[in-house]
């Protein structure tokens, strides 16, 4: 990662890159984001990594992002309109916040990552496929976080579609699916406004922004190779599907395996290939040589702004959308 990202220029026009991640709360997340910088920094990544933080990041966290050089922009939380869902994880609600990154105008294409995910490989070229599309990698059903829904119920997997066949009583199978852990996608000021608006009349479900983000962009979306998304439990649902040595991007999505709580004890989390990548994970984080050096990069600007000022520039006529009481 540096600051310096080289800005390819098309007809005249700028047009800036960048990598962003989300944090929220005074919680262990930072260390994923902390862990995500060093990495992108050890695969060399030409583009900046942007953290979206909500108003609840405390300002020792921020500070210690901006130390490892990430820009760090605030962005206020977004809540769905009310009802009584029961989301996979409570949590999850406070993701309908992510929509916020497609308001960061002054990039015309970003590579959304979780703060759960590690890069392991440079994957800078995803910013060249064509414009126009949200690429992502497809997800897995098997998890019991999906047991609320058809797909779960019967079995079916869209990795394995033909295990399974979709019951023609069920009518069409349901579209692709992606996992919003990781997505390409262009920030545009009528794709921001469309987001927010559509969301007051869409009633929250359990998977949150990222049912929303499937609905969406449904007509645009483009599955990319799992390499640059490993969903964990891909590992035991379907080994047939991953080639480990070739993955780039691993997603510590599944429960038990996010490397800063790991303890072994969960289902699953006792497997070699998990002890390997959370030990990958930590062998990144604890890489003192992977720290930020200031004198590596030439400042994109923002950095250096107060918050408040981010805030006001970035946060210009939004109408917000009432919290939920259930929430
Ligand atoms: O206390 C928290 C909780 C979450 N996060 C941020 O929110 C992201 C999503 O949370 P998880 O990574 O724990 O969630 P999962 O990977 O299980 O969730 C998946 O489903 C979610 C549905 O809301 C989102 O789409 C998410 O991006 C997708 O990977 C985190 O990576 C992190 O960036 C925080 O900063 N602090
Ligand atoms: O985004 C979610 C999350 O990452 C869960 O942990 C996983 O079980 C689901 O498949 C996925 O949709
Ligand atoms: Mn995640």
């Amino acid at each position: 990662m540096a600051s310096g990202a080289p800005a390819e220029s098309l007809g005249g026009q700028v047009k800036k890159r960048a990598f962003v991640t989300f944090l929220a709360g005074d919680g262990d997340y930072v260390k994923g984001v902390v862990g995500l910088a060093k990495g992108l920094r050890k695969v060399k990544s030409a583009y900046p990594l942007v953290v979206a933080v909500l108003p609840d990041v405390p300002e020792a966290h921020r500070r210690l992002l901006q130390a490892q050089g990430c820009t760090v922009r605030e962005i206020e939380p977004v809540y769905p309109p009310e009802n009584q869902v029961q989301f996979a994880m409570a949590y999850y609600v406070i993701n309908y916040s992510k929509l916020r990154i497609w308001n960061f105008v002054e990039y015309s294409k970003i590579i959304y990552l979780d703060a759960d995910i590690q890069v392991y490989d440079n994957i800078d070229h995803l910013f060249d496929m064509p414009d126009g599309y949200f690429y992502a990698v497809m997800d897995c059903f098997c998890e019991k976080t999906w047991s609320h829904s058809r797909q779960y119920s019967i079995g079916y997997c869209q990795q394995c579609p033909d295990k399974v066949a979709w019951p023609a009583e069920m009518g069409s199978p349901p579209p692709l699916y992606f996992n919003a852990g990781m997505f390409v996608s262009e920030p545009a000021r009528p794709t921001y406004d469309g987001l927010l608006e559509t969301l007051m009349t869409t009633p929250p479900t359990p998977f949150a922004e990222q049912d929303f983000l499937n609905m969406y962009f449904e007509k645009i979306y483009k599955p990319i190779p799992l390499i640059y998304n490993l969903v964990l439990a891909m590992l035991w649902r379907h080994p047939e599907n991953v080639e480990l040595e070739n993955v780039k991007v691993v997603h510590y999505c599944a429960a038990g395996s996010k490397p800063w709580r790991y303890t072994g004890k969960e289902a699953n989390m006792d497997r070699e290939d998990i002890k390997m990548l959370v030990a990958k994970w930590w062998g990144i984080y604890n890489d003192k040589s992977l720290d930020f050096a200031a004198e590596d990069a030439v400042p994109e600007g923002e950095t250096c702004l107060p918050s408040s000022i981010m805030v006001a520039m970035s946060e210009n006529n939004i109408n917000y959308i009432s919290a939920p009481s259930a929430a």
